[in-house]
């Protein structure tokens, strides 16, 4: 061992640690459990154990230094030893230089296995390549390599390989879809009789304006700026944009669907297993929300209770819901999606979209994140993102503050499902009907409705814990879909 650090000092650098996830829970003990040698420096394994709950197991790579690079991240030192300045190894140029070598190279040791992807290019050799810590707001760190390469140098690790890495390189090795950032290669900690564990991926760098959450942003200030003098106008390009969002969107099942490919990824049904694992996940779902909503109900506004109260109300409805949905024959097929796509998962960059952040839903176990599901719950995560985006903004509108509170539902409302239309119309166009992946209107319809309740009671749990200000948007969202149950039911 390099330095051997006590739980008190760990945690204190942890903490400061934009990736590590554990700051409001009670940590017990935090210690290095593992030292995977890489050139002159080492990756740690950590574990970390809390009072509640279960443990975590994060990378931490450290070198020891003579003295810091110039204006050095606050996270570079981790602590002061006897041998020297211990430090993050991502800030020392010689560890990002041996990264990118040994994915390069496609190199093995007994611990360390590192694979090249299509997407890396043979005339960027190791000697020519300037490397730089990418300063991103991220759950994990970004590494930028001869501007080039992006290199995602996953923290908080999972015993199987990240579903990312399968994602990225499933795409890029079998087909032509051009939209996300080709695989380059991948670092995985292999041991014997043990589960491989994904430590890195790298990727072609995307040169982006700004993420499609951003640019939905300025459009919407556009729109909501007429809205005073009784304007309603959405400029013909934002129609353009989300059409091409939703193509890019078919694109991507397009490429996923491969009744070809090996068990990992070749297209399934509705099995009996499913059903039940899709029943079982909204019932969790529920149940952790309605617990959660009891807990901090006297903190919501009025308006925010008595969207929680319809939503406390509809409990048998959506029972019910559920219960004729999953017991109907469903012959749509289901494949391997994105999983966790939003706005914010799009980078706009050439006047067109690139996907990003195929690590799926933050909250799932990294079994539960390869499960194969309907594409139609990719659609409804996008379509729920829409509607938070206009909800989110009319908060912060100086414009429409002297709007009546229902009056601004009306014009939003038809803001979101223009949005709404233009997306899916353009998706099913660019999918081709009919698709093997859809049996007909009639599945669509309810797949669509589920998923976009499921989404919307999962974001309900997100915003209760984090964002209380913004719990009335997914409560909005469930409402919507409270009021189509009913009107099923007639
Ligand atoms: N291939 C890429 N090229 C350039 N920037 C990227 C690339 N992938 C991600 N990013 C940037 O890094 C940020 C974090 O990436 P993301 O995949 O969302 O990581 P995380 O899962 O760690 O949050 C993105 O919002 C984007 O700004
Ligand atoms: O991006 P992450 O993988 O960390 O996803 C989590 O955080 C998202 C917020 O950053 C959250 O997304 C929700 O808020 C978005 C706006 O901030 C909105 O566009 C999404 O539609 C909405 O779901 C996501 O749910 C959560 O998993």
């Amino acid at each position: 061992m390099i330095a051997s650090l006590s739980t008190p000092v760990l945690l204190d650098y942890l903490k400061k640690c934009r990736w590590f996830a554990g700051k409001a829970r009670q940590v017990e003990s935090c210690m290095v459990k593992h030292e995977i040698p890489v050139g002159d420096a080492w990756i740690w394994i950590l574990e970390v154990a809390y009072e509640e709950g279960d443990k975590e197991t994060y990378q931490l790579p450290v070198a020891l230094v003579e003295k810091l690079p110039d204006n050095p991240a606050e996270q570079t030192l981790i602590t002061e030893t006897e041998k020297g300045l211990l430090v993050d190894a991502i800030y020392t140029d010689s560890f990002r230089n041996v990264l990118y070598s040994r994915v390069f190279h496609g190199d093995k040791d007994e611990a360390l296995t590192f694979t090249t992807g299509k997407g890396l290019q043979i005339q960027d050799v190791p000697e020519h390549i300037s490397s730089r810590v990418l300063a991103v707001d991220s759950s994990n760190s970004a590494l930028v390599f001869g501007e080039k390469y992006f290199f995602k140098l996953y923290r908080k690790l999972f015993r199987e390989t990240n579903p990312e890495v399968e994602m990225v390189q499933f795409i890029t090795e079998n087909s032509d879809f051009t939209q996300i950032p080709p695989f380059c290669g991948s670092m995985t900690w292999r041991r014997a009789g043990a589960t491989d564990i994904t430590l890195g991926m790298m990727q072609g760098k995307v040169e982006a304006r700004m993420d499609n959450w951003s640019l939905t942003g300025d459009y919407l200030n556009e729109f909501l700026y007429a809205v005073p003098n009784a304007v309603f106008t959405i400029q013909e390009n934002v129609f353009e944009q989300v059409a091409l969002l939703g193509k890019r969107t078919a694109e991507m099942h397009a490429a996923l669907y491969n009744p070809q490919a090996e068990v990992n990824f070749s297209p399934e049904p509705f099995t009996e297993g499913y059903r039940r694992f899709l029943q079982q996940r909204l019932s969790h779902l529920l149940n952790s929300r309605y617990t959660l909503l009891i807990d901090k109900y006297l903190s919501l506004d009025e308006p925010t209770k008595r969207l929680a109260w319809k939503f406390m109300e509809a409990k048998e409805l959506i029972d019910e819901f559920s219960e004729d949905l999953l017991k109907q024959p469903l012959d749509s097929l289901r494949i391997r999606i994105h999983g966790d796509y939003h706005l914010g998962q799009v980078l706009s960059a050439d006047h067109d979209f690139i996907l990003i952040d195929f690590e799926g839903e933050p909250e799932a176990s990294i079994q539960d994140r390869k499960i194969k599901h309907s594409p139609l719950k990719d659609v409804a995560g996008m379509i729920r993102s829409y509607h938070y985006a206009v909800s989110s903004k009319v908060f912060t509108s100086d414009e429409t503050r002297h709007i009546s509170p229902e009056k601004l539902l009306v014009v939003t409302d038809r803001w979101y499902r223009l949005m709404k239309e233009t997306y899916l119309d353009a998706y099913m166009e660019a999918l081709g009907w009919p698709h093997p992946l859809f049996k007909d209107q009639n599945e669509i319809n309810s797949l669509l409705l589920y998923y976009l309740l499921e989404k919307a009671v999962y974001e309900l749990g997100y915003e209760l814990s984090y964002r209380p200000d913004w719990v009335k948007i997914p409560l909005k969202g469930i409402a919507d879909v409270i009021r189509e149950i009913e009107k099923m039911h007639g």
